[in-house]
């Protein structure tokens, strides 16, 4: 478990002092992954090097288990470090030892015997699912493989939490998710908390629980993901997972706005809702995924006639959340027409917009000097 109490980091003083962290008031349970997201400038890094405990934070507090790190001298918090387990976005290999050699390294400075250090060495190779690559330098490894003997690295000294800074960020969209998997593996058989820090949204709509949008030091949104998927005023749950283009409603249609606010939204709420308004009701755009085994969505759908307010008690009743939109731009003209099977009221579908999988672009900047850490 890690908590951030009132978290605050000011750099300079006087005149030229910059309030960078403004208290940040968040937790990450055991078995869960936060995601704190932002732009360039918001303060991830110094977030980071907060919970690392590479800066000391201006006042507030960085609680592990329990412990309040931010009080501690600076030989326990060298201590206290090692029982955070850290990520960066370059993997921070040295290029001379192997796979196997770089995993040990933490053990090495704790001065775990050699023993038992090979045998820990080879179950964080197998979890990591690389044991066939232990003699393995860091050049003739994937960007992806690197990462993993990084993520096992960080776990030599099992750390019960995780801190990942952009760590899939610069990773191409196979090998973020072959990280993300990992991830969530972690969080679930080692019940890790992990913070994952990231300015990619689609990696996060991979592998967070919760997310935080953190902008000029402040946190302005957050909460767990599906709740802000469904939340049709979320700016977070918007940026998550953007509308697609949808088609143009017809001249004597009003275009609204449809999204899952339930889990309970019936399969057939495009039928029911025509039924229920008695008039047809053309799906112009959708996107429908499963996001950590729940169902979220969102679609646009042209109506005509009825009243707004009928067509909001409608949606409520669905499990939906309706509201008008101002008209999207046409994508095509192709029209389909079906009849519903249940009901004689005729649903026309002009475009049924795919949802995607979870992707990932790509960013590279330098990330901290591990030797610099495990030295410290
Ligand atoms: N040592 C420092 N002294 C003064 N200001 C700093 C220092 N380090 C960071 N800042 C400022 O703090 C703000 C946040 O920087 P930070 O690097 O934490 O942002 P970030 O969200 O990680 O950005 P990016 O995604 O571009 O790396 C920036 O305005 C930066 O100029």
């Amino acid at each position: 478990m890690i908590t951030l109490e009132k978290l605050t980091k000011v750099y300079g003083h006087g005149d030229t002092a910059v309030t960078v962290l403004d208290n940040l008031d968040f937790s990450v349970a055991p078995g869960e992954i936060f995601a704190v997201v932002g732009p360039s400038g918001a303060g991830k890094s110094t977030l980071a090097q907060c919970v690392n405990l590479l800066e000391r934070p201006t006042s507030g507090s960085v609680v592990v288990n329990g412990e309040n790190l931010s009080q501690l001298s600076e030989a326990q918090l060298r201590a206290a470090r090692r029982r955070i387990g850290t990520v960066f976005q370059s993997d921070g290999l040295f290029s001379r030892r192997t796979a196997a050699e770089n995993i040990a390294l933490p053990l090495g400075y704790l001065g775990v015997t050699r023993r038992d250090s090979k045998k820990r060495v080879a179950e964080l190779l197998d979890r990591v699912g690389l044991s066939a690559r232990a003699d393995y330098f860091p050049h003739q490894l994937s960007g992806g493989q690197r990462q993993r003997v990084g993520i096992a690295r960080a776990l030599a000294l099992k750390p019960t939490v995780l801190l990942a800074d952009e760590a899939t960020s610069g990773l191409d969209p196979e090998s973020t998710t072959s990280i993300t998997s990992l991830l969530k593996e972690l969080r679930d058989d080692l019940g890790l908390s992990i913070l994952f820090i990231t300015h990619e949204m689609q990696t996060v709509l991979q592998v967070a629980d919760s997310v935080a949008r953190l902008d000029h030091g402040h946190i302005v949104e957050s909460g767990r993901v599906v709740d802000l998927l469904r939340d049709p005023a979320s700016d977070l749950g918007k940026a998550l997972n953007p509308a697609k283009p949808a088609l143009e409603a017809a001249v004597d249609e009003t275009t609204w706005f449809v999204s899952y606010t339930s889990a309970g939204v019936p399969a057939d709420w495009v039928t029911r809702l025509s039924t229920e308004l008695s008039t047809p009701v053309s799906l112009l755009g959708a996107s429908i995924e499963t996001i950590n085994g729940a169902i979220v969505g969102h679609a646009s759908v042209g109506l005509r006639a009825s009243s707004q307010q009928a067509v909001v008690d409608a949606a409520r009743r669905l499990g939906l959340d309706a509201r008008l939109t101002p008209a999207e731009s046409p994508v095509s003209q192709a029209e389909v027409r079906v009849e519903t099977p249940a009901h004689d009221t005729e649903v026309s579908i002009r475009s049924s917009a795919a949802s995607q999988p979870a992707g990932s672009s790509s960013a590279a900047t330098n990330a901290a000097d591990s030797e610099k850490e495990f030295a410290a």
